[in-house]
């Protein structure tokens, strides 16, 4: 792998970069046919689907059954880990809670020595606020094709749980025996249904129901392509979080950065499928050349260096020479990555000038595996750039809020002008009369 200079980079490669799409769009067409046999066939289509794609002949699809089971039996120091992450996890997405608020606006406004009332056109107090309140039914993705990730089922269902969502259901990929440490994440967590169903056929289900798995209001949760894709499909039928698709990193490097920890981080990421992205900027060409030795150097430790090598190949892929830290930053910010990890001298003065990225990590010592398991943040994040318009998962992905407003005669009284004039400007006569006829006894 060479490094690139920003500067040579033509509009295919730009494209190739900054329009990434993981794969996605290629399969939206096999997927919309994948959900529609779920949706009008239902289980029947879960289990052959799981046959033609995981190479299983499912027996239950609904194994909440066998999640305590698992829990006692996995490895002491598996479910301690899981349980410190869980707890970080938890006490992060606590902090997140917003509480319902009511307030008054308008009052005082009229004593105000610099305004009279006229200025301002009220001088009533309106009661106003906001109330949160949890959806009711959410089914949350765990993938589960060429690794297992019970860290997603943490990072999906805890948030839900903490927002207090009523029913939280499960699905990850079938395997002739389920991954206890999956089972086993979810007791941890507080799923209320685990279904084995993956890919576009899972999220079908979710959507639409079958007669096993509940449909629910909202589908979260991240995955491959195919996950990605059906997503895309059923957003509009059901609410879903956002697309959070194969993995990705930039990383911004000046020349105090380590390039093996870069490399490291690089490599980690992409293990994860053929269709993550990875890269690193830097104005440095010492650390450049460096960086990309690193890789090269390490591919071969690693055991999944296949879907490693097939990651760092795609276009959407590679380690590039900035002029300076500023062009680095700009290219950053047009990748819109879902993760940023900056290893530079003046770490906060770059982020200072970042706007769009999933998830920051910043310093040496704060490698995209920590908040992948363990610092408490939440790893579903948007890829594809579409960290240009939402964060990652949350608290808020739960919640839906609701605005309160109270009004005593006086002030009614104060906001009756302006009500009466703009309605009568829109030709909606009625709702003048239906603030009019509050004060006929006058
Ligand atoms: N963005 C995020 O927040 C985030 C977080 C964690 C993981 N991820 C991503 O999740 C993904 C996990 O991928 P995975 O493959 O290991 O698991 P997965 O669960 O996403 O996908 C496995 C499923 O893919 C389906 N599938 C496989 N081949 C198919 C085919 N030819 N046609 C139709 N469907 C097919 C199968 O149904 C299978 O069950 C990776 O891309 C990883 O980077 C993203
Ligand atoms: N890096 C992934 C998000 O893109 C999350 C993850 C789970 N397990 C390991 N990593
Ligand atoms: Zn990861």
């Amino acid at each position: 792998m060479d490094y690139e200079a920003v500067a040579d980079l033509g509009p295919d490669r730009r494209r190739a970069l900054f329009e990434r799409d993981a794969g996605v769009d290629a399969v939206r067409s096999d997927v919309r046919d994948i959900v529609d046999r779920v949706r009008t066939e239902g289980d029947v289509a879960l289990r052959e689907f799981a046959s033609e794609f995981d190479g299983v002949e499912v027996g239950n699809l609904d194994v909440t059954d066998q999640t305590e089971r698992a829990y006692e039996a996995i490895d002491d120091d598996v479910r301690a880990a899981i349980e410190d992450a869980a707890e970080n996890i938890r006490e992060f997405h606590e902090a997140q809670l917003p509480e319902d608020w009511r307030e008054q606006f308008g009052e005082g406004r009229a004593s105000d020595a610099n305004a009279t009332s006229e200025e301002h056109g009220s001088s009533g107090r309106r009661e106003l606020g906001r109330r949160f309140r949890p959806v009711e039914r959410v089914g949350v993705y765990a993938p589960g094709g060429t690794a297992t990730y019970p860290s997603s089922v943490l990072m999906g269902v805890i948030p839900a749980v903490v927002a207090g969502v009523e029913q939280v259901a499960v699905a990850t990929p079938p395997a002739e025996e389920l991954s206890p440490v999956t089972l086993a994440a979810a007791h941890v967590a507080g799923a209320d249904r685990v279904y084995q169903a993956g890919g576009a056929q899972a999220v079908g289900a979710f959507a639409y129901g079958t007669e096993t798995v509940d449909s629910v209001q909202k589908v979260v949760g991240p995955g491959n392509k195919w996950v990605t894709a059906a997503k895309a499909e059923v957003r509009g039928d059901v609410d879903i979080d956002f697309l959070a698709g194969p993995s990705e990193l930039l990383v911004l490097a000046d020349e105090t950065a380590d390039p093996g920890f870069v490399a490291a981080d690089l490599l980690a990421q992409a293990e994860h499928d053929p269709n993550a992205s990875v890269v690193a900027v830097t104005d440095d060409e010492a650390t450049a050349a460096a960086i990309t030795d690193e890789v090269e150097d390490r591919i071969d430790d690693r055991d999944r260096a296949d879907t490693i090598r097939s990651a760092l190949g795609s276009d959407a892929s590679g380690v590039f020479l900035a002029r300076s830290m500023s062009e680095a930053v700009v290219v950053a910010e047009e990748y819109a990555a879902e993760h940023l990890s900056i290893q530079a001298d003046d770490d906060e003065a770059l982020l200072d000038r970042i706007d769009s990225a999933g998830s920051v990590f910043l310093g040496g010592y704060a490698p995209v595996a920590a908040g992948d398991y363990a610092t408490g943040t939440n790893h579903v994040l948007p890829t594809n750039g579409l960290a240009k318009l939402t964060g990652g998962l949350s608290v808020d992905t739960f919640l839906r809020s609701t605005t309160v407003q109270r009004l005593d005669r006086d002030g009614l009284a104060a906001l009756r002008e302006t009500v009466t004039t703009l309605a009568d400007a829109e030709g909606l006569e009625g709702h003048a009369a239906s603030v009019d006829a509050r004060f006929e006894d006058e």
